[in-house]
């Protein structure tokens, strides 16, 4: 998904956006309303995700969130996408649109 669409949706918030960059990256800045997704929450996150809700994956530069994508389709999430670009190009387009934790 591309970081328009994602900015598009932010008013409604159409998209829960799940950041998986590390802590200190996603303390200085992330998508407003983002969740940040390690190892360590990923259980708790699993219990109480809506499963069928457009679930938005960012990193760093948009590679390792398609991993990220392809395991929560695996664990039966139904509509998944990977943020193309990932945070720099979301930092890039969007300055104005960044949230510090
Ligand atoms: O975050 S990244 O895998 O795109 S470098």
């Amino acid at each position: 998904m591309n970081v328009a669409d994602v900015v598009n949706g932010l008013p409604t918030k159409e998209h829960v956006v799940v950041d998986i960059r590390d802590a200190n990256s996603y303390a200085a800045s992330h998508i407003p309303g983002a969740i940040h997704l390690t190892n360590d929450v990923l259980s708790d996150f699993l219990r109480e995700a809506d499963f069928d809700a457009p679930t938005v994956v960012c990193c760093y530069h948009g590679i390792s969130s398609q991993q990220a994508a392809q395991f929560l389709i695996s664990q039966d999430f139904t509509d998944v996408y990977s943020l193309d670009g990932g945070f720099e190009l979301w930092a890039n387009s969007y300055p104005q649109h960044i949230e510090k934790a």
